[in-house]
């Protein structure tokens, strides 16, 4: 059984910063459960756009208020906690806080813990060794 708090992750190689979010990524891939799960903070007033190409994504909101576009459909949802959603076939999307948003993400394949979004908004897919 592992057990890791928040705090353990805090200031460690497992609290990843990208433009703008923070991503403390409490399972990674080298537990070798077949996901990695992070709580990630999203900076209020900040828009992304991702498009995971190699990863499916659950994003389950826990803080704050934001919206979420599909950008292959134009549909977009609202985020407040409660609600979750999947990047279930490599949609490109966007996120839009709008006040500091926090929520639980799971990663399958895990993340190997170090990846950041490439110019396509994509996490590289690397293995355990950095490949
Ligand atoms: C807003 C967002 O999801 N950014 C990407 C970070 C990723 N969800 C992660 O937790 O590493």
């Amino acid at each position: 059984m592992i057990v890791r708090s928040l705090e353990e992750v805090i200031g460690t190689e497992r609290e990843v910063k990208g433009p703008t979010w923070t991503s403390r990524r409490l399972a990674l891939a080298e537990e070798k459960v077949g996901f990695s799960l992070h709580d990630t903070v999203v900076h209020a007033g900040t828009e992304i756009t991702m498009w995971y190409a190699d990863h499916v994504e659950a994003v389950y909101v826990i803080e704050g208020h934001g919206e979420l576009v599909d950008d292959e459909t134009g549909d977009t949802h609202s985020l407040e906690p409660g609600v979750m959603y999947l990047v279930d076939a490599h949609q490109h999307h966007t996120l839009r806080a709008h006040t500091e948003f926090r929520a639980v993400c799971v990663f399958n394949p895990a993340l190997t813990g170090r990846e950041v979004h490439d110019e396509n908004g994509a996490f590289p897919l690397l293995t355990e060794k950095g490949q």
